[in-house]
């Protein structure tokens, strides 16, 4: 089950005029369950003519002759705000193909910085105001109107979470006439084929718009005025699903401060900018930020959120980690203003060397002391490794034997309990760095549902290896330099997967398997790794010696015989919905509903499209009475139908929808 929509979730601010509940509920599922959604009808709260005004000062700045740009940099700034062209920045370790102007809200000198980290705060650079009048009044009136609205949009996921305003309103300038240190940026990504037009630039790829990152800030909204997909968010599968811009909508995604501050009930996820390959993009992101002097502390949460926070982490790919950890005695401020020295290298060069120099001897000497730091000495390292390699053993021992059954389907999510015999604390993140660590033990993919499996086609024509002690030693040794340059992340680094055809080229496999069997006949070729280990006595003889190919034809055809009728469909259709309306009905605070009342937030709370109907709504809603009759009761009064409900816990019914999953498809 993956459980999940291809898309983010869509959040409409007109449906609050009349159900207030329902955005608040469609809000918290999107902050808890994705960290990004589509924001759609805000016009009463901000006009939409502001930012087509700043859509086409974006264009025309951009259209500047680049010394115009030049003028502006960000290197004649030490508040590290103004232009930086192409080839100024890295992310993951690779350039980021966008140039882009940085802008505070709080655009003026101070009058003294009695702390570093207040340099954050200065005045902007603006072009030429001959060549663009209206450019900087644009710009205030934007950050002016974001201001007043991110206000608003706070309070919004403050209350979708329940948390009072006495607890945030520390955090925030929240009186008219006060305003919030907020930044913005105005982005333009070259297309693929313009930047292969740059004599100048030599590089192999062009495909990385910006590096797969989390954001630092409080929330982001992204105003994104071209219609070309590039923009890709992580899910909590692991998987990158597309954000295609929306006319007039504006994507929001969390940043790492609220995740910290409600303890990762909201989540921050991972995002990356793709290069299109013809069109060049414009993106204008609004970073909302808390009081710089803040120290931050996490929240009091009703219990329920956290509960739900903890069922969502239960089936999560990526590791938990904070990336971000803010100190507890310093303002955050401080560490924001040292990632700017960090990453902008010839403004600080400038402007703070002794700062720079600083860093970078700290640095220095944290990754001389631990790499000196011999194995042994370093026993949160070793464990590390030693784990691992152990989880390596298992899963490779099991992947030997399960490549000799027909029937298996190969998932990784398959092996998860089975290697959880020798490991009871495996998790899905843990077999995801088995492939991280060593791309080319297999190839791994994703199927059409989402699951990450075992790509046999292309696992096949890797080099095969028959010893598995020299495989294990070998892993050993790549985890150990894996663990060591990645002591920081605990997060594993997003894979590269790609998608496997669903249909199988029948010919070609047929052609493929005939000359290899002439081969083996002929040249008597030595038979792969797996049916060279000793079989359990009760897999069929014909089995060890089929190919991988013939293993496939096989699972193929299984497949197409596995016709289902409409009705077993129709079920099989609701059955995907039952565990996304058991969320909801799980943050409802009442246990009776209207079967309307109670349709309509379901059709509101799922995404465009896992969009459901209210007549489906109704059915998944009549389903979850058939699958839980001790839990849920569907009560036929005279002019409502209502669902009642006892008290449940949501992992025991994932559970129990997990093991008649699992009694079906058997
Ligand atoms: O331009 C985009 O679509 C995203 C930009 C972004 O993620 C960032 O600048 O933090
Ligand atoms: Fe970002």
């Amino acid at each position: 089950m993956s459980g999940h929509a291809e898309t983010i979730p869509t959040v409409d601010l007109s449906v609050l005029q009349y159900d207030r509940d329902s955005v608040l509920t469609t809000l918290r599922h999107a902050l808890v369950d994705y960290g990004f959604f589509y924001l759609i009808n805000y016009e009463d709260h901000l006009s939409h003519d502001i930012i087509e005004a700043l859509a086409d000062q974006t264009e025309r700045f951009f259209n500047l002759p680049q010394e115009d740009k030049d003028k502006i940099q960000m290197v004649n700034s030490k508040h590290f705000l103004g232009y930086n062209g192409l080839e100024k920045e890295i992310t993951a370790g690779k350039i980021d193909w966008r140039e882009q102007i940085d802008f505070c809200s709080t655009d003026t000198e101070l009058a003294e910085y009695d702390n570093l980290y207040e340099n954050l705060v200065g005045p902007n650079q603006y072009p030429d105001a001959k060549k663009l009048p209206y450019f900087q009044k644009t710009i205030k009136y934007f950050l002016d109107g974001m201001d007043t609205f991110s206000v608003f949009l706070m309070k919004l996921i403050f209350e979708s979470l329940s948390v009072n305003q006495h607890q945030y309103s520390k955090y925030f300038n929240i009186n008219q006439g006060e305003s919030n240190f907020n930044k913005m940026k105005l982005i333009r990504y070259p297309s693929e084929k313009e930047l292969k037009s740059h004599s100048t630039l030599k590089e192999s790829t062009f495909s990385q718009g910006c590096g797969p990152h989390k954001d630092s800030d409080f929330l982001t909204y992204l105003f994104s005025p071209t219609e070309v997909t590039s923009l890709q968010v992580q899910n909590l599968q692991g998987k990158w699903l597309s954000v295609d811009p929306i006319p007039k909508s504006i994507i929001i995604n969390v940043g790492q401060t609220l995740e910290y501050l409600t303890s990762g009930v909201c989540l921050s996820s991972i995002h990356r900018v793709k290069t299109s390959s013809t069109t060049s993009r414009i993106s204008i992101p609004f970073f909302q930020n808390v009081k710089i002097e803040s120290v931050l502390q996490p929240l009091k949460l009703d219990d329920g959120l956290l509960k739900l926070r903890d069922e969502r982490d239960l089936d999560r790919k990526q590791s938990v980690a904070f990336q971000f950890k803010p100190s507890l005695d310093e303002p955050i401020a401080v560490s924001v203003f040292k990632n700017r020295i960090k990453s902008h290298r010839d403004v600080s060069g400038k402007w703070w060397p002794k700062q720079l120099a600083l860093i970078d001897e700290e640095e220095r000497k944290a990754k001389e002391s631990l790499e000196s730091t011999p194995r042994e000495k370093n026993p949160e390292l070793l464990a590390k490794v030693l784990r691992l390699t152990k989880i390596f053993k298992t899963f490779h021992s099991t992947l030997v034997m399960e490549l000799m059954r027909v029937s298996v389907d190969l998932t990784l999510r398959y092996f998860i309990p089975k290697v959880k015999l020798s490991h009871p604390t495996v998790s899905y993140s843990d077999l995801l760095k088995l492939f991280t660590i060593w791309p080319d033990f297999i190839v791994i993919s994703i199927n059409f549902d989402g699951d990450v499996v075992i790509d046999l086609e292309k696992t096949d024509r890797l080099p095969k290896i028959n010893d598995m002690d020299y495989m294990n030693g070998q892993f050993e040794k790549r985890c150990e330099a894996w663990v060591n340059s990645n002591k920081y992340a605990d997060d594993i680094p997003p894979l590269q997967l790609h998608l496997v055809k669903p249909e199988v080229d029948f010919q070609k496999l047929d052609k493929e398997m005939e000359s290899r069997i002439k081969e083996r006949k002929n040249k008597n070729t030595t038979i792969p790794a797996s049916s060279k280990i000793s079989k359990p006595s009760n897999t069929k003889k014909e089995n060890s010696t089929m190919s991988i190919l013939e293993r496939i034809r096989m699972k193929e055809k299984a497949r197409k015989e596995n016709y289902q009728s409409p009705t077993a469909k129709r079920d099989q259709f609701l059955d995907s919905k039952l565990l996304q309306v058991l969320n909801i009905l799980f943050t409802l605070s009442k246990r009776s509903q209207s079967i309307s009342r109670l349709s309509e937030i379901i059709k509101n709370s799922l995404s465009s499209t896992s969009a459901i109907s209210m007549e489906d709504a109704e059915a998944v809603i009549k389903r979850l009475c058939v699958k839980f009759p001790d839990i849920f009761v569907f009560v036929n009064g005279k002019s409502l139908k209502v669902l009642k409900w006892n008290e449940f816990q949501l992992s025991t019914l994932k559970k129990r929808l997990d093991e008649t999953d699992e009694a079906t498809t058997k």
